[in-house]
């Protein structure tokens, strides 16, 4: 098919016209003084050589006009030039590879892709337009990324013609995993790799889609070259000590690749730091043992952990300085959701800056520990989570709760949901995990009720569980799971609590 024909006359004829116009106007008045005999012989001449110009049968002046515009980065004009050009020689591939290009430095990729196919199959045996082609392909066949209108067929005609690609194998590995086809992701991922032996990060795409399909040892084995290629790779590092089982020669160059990465802000930064530290603090074995029933029962349960005189200090500091701070619990709409419950405790969001308060000492120096108990909690529950799967993250800041004699916090989810009015674009995953530190148990009521099964079974039979606070105890359950804080029964007695939520990191910038 020839290429479209250009809308306006080909810039070639103006161009032309207007330089011999010039010409004649700077040339008349100089010719004027001396001769005028001599003018139309000349201009005689010249007629001949006027109209092969205009006529330009090869489109030699076409195309360098439009390498001049392409040049001066006017690509619309460039593309009309090299049309004009191709009217008259349609077949040539040179052109019709400049035509792509000018097409492509102008967004209009399905046109360019058009003009490179036709230069392949002109000639099958040029390689830079097959390369061409497979670009164009490749950009088209990606877009939009995920389950938009990305193409894996067109990425696969793109390997077709130009098969040494590990970039392309990549691309094509992502897309099919983002729809689900997960072995064909791995095969695509495995190519690259052959493709790229010395590339990192192609060993790690590798392993993202061996860890989906649970084969671990081949998982451990492509991150194990990973960290070969690039010993800094927190990415590596962090998910083949989460693989386990954790040692301290993990937590060693977990450590290391941190502080080689110095990014002590970024997600996987903060993760690595947790891990190294949880496992250096509580030893190789008991490394997410105790959070262990979470995944089966949905909640677990851990006492004895800043151990009491550090949870005393917490508790009496607390109570005294942060108390009239706190501001009374809302219940609502939270993030665009809506939460149907009533609640009448007080709350305080700690900031990450204590410094802005006039706190103690001691009370900074116990929310400093405090928060380091969240941190190896972090790590320990990232040690049960399937890695392929967004974690969950600590993303809100810590809150302090207290309730009065008399206060409760009926049924609830804490997690987001998202409801009608709160919109399409709302998070459809927010709050995975809710962690609360009991600072005090010495009260009638106040349990912490569970209801295990849901909505769906009422009652007793909705799998209630009663969990009654105690000091320096910390329970976590899944947010999904609806819960109430029963009335405190004890005259005068106070419940306070830290809660930390650990959320999906998917919501973040999305
Ligand atoms: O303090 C508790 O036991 C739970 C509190 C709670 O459900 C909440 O703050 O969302
Ligand atoms: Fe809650």
């Amino acid at each position: 098919m020839p290429p479209a024909p250009a809308p306006r006359a080909p810039p070639m004829v103006k161009g032309v016209a207007a330089h011999l116009s010039a010409r004649r106007h700077r040339s008349l008045p100089l010719s004027r003084g001396k001769s005028t005999g001599m003018l139309l012989p000349a201009l005689l001449l010249l007629a001949p050589l006027v109209a092969f110009l205009a006529y330009d049968p090869s489109g030699f002046w076409s195309a360098r006009v439009a390498q001049h515009a392409f040049s001066s980065g006017r690509y619309e004009e460039a593309s009309q030039g090299l049309a004009a050009a191709l009217e008259r020689r349609p077949t040539d591939v040179t052109l019709l590879k400049q035509y792509g290009i000018a097409l492509l430095a102008g967004e209009r990729r399905e046109e360019a892709l058009h003009s490179f196919e036709r230069a392949v199959a002109l000639d099958p045996t040029d390689r830079h337009a097959a390369r061409m082609a497979a670009n164009a392909l490749a950009s088209l066949g990606a877009r939009g990324g995920a389950a938009t209108n990305g193409d894996p067929a067109r990425l696969e005609r793109a390997l077709r013609l130009d098969p040494r690609r590990p970039d392309l194998y990549l691309s094509l590995g992502a897309l099919l995993l983002s729809t689900g086809a997960k072995h064909r992701a791995r095969e695509a991922f495995a190519r690259a790799v052959e493709l790229a032996p010395d590339e990192a990060t192609t060993y790690l795409s590798l392993a993202t889609v061996q860890l989906s399909l649970d084969d671990v040892a081949a998982t451990r084995q492509s991150l194990h070259s990973a960290t070969l290629l690039q010993p800094s790779s927190l990415a590596a590092h962090t998910t083949l000590f989460l693989l386990g089982p954790p040692s301290l020669a993990g937590a060693d160059a977990l450590h290391d690749a941190l502080i080689a990465q110095q990014s002590h802000d970024s997600y996987r930064a903060t993760l690595a730091a947790n891990l190294v530290h949880a496992t250096r603090r509580n030893g190789v074995t008991s490394a997410a043992g105790r959070l262990s029933p979470l995944r089966v029962e949905g909640y677990a349960v851990v006492d004895s952990l800043l151990g009491a005189e550090m949870c005393d200090a917490l508790r009496t500091h607390a109570q005294r300085e942060l108390r009239p701070l706190q501001t009374r619990g809302t219940v609502g709409r939270h993030e665009g959701m809506v939460q149907q419950a009533t609640r009448s405790d007080m709350v305080l969001r700690l900031p990450s800056d204590l410094l802005k308060w006039r706190l103690s000492d001691s009370l900074v120096d116990a929310i400093g520990r405090l928060r380091v108990l969240f941190a190896e909690i972090h790590a320990e529950l990232l040690q049960l989570w399937p890695l392929h799967l967004p974690f969950p993250y600590p993303k809100e800041e810590l809150m302090y709760a207290c309730y009065d004699a008399g206060g409760f916090y009926s049924r609830h989810v804490d997690s987001a949901r998202r409801t009608s009015a709160a919109g399409e674009g709302a998070p459809a995953v927010d709050r995975m995990f809710t962690a609360v530190y009991y600072l005090d148990g010495t009260f009638e009521g106040g349990e912490l009720r569970l209801h295990l099964q849901g909505a769906e079974a009422e009652g007793e039979q909705d799998g209630r569980i009663d969990l009654p606070p105690s000091m320096d105890r910390l329970v976590i359950f899944w947010s999904n799971v609806s819960h109430e804080v029963l009335p405190i029964l004890t005259p005068g007695a106070i419940r306070c609590a830290f809660t930390q939520w650990f959320s999906s990191v998917l919501t973040e910038g999305e």
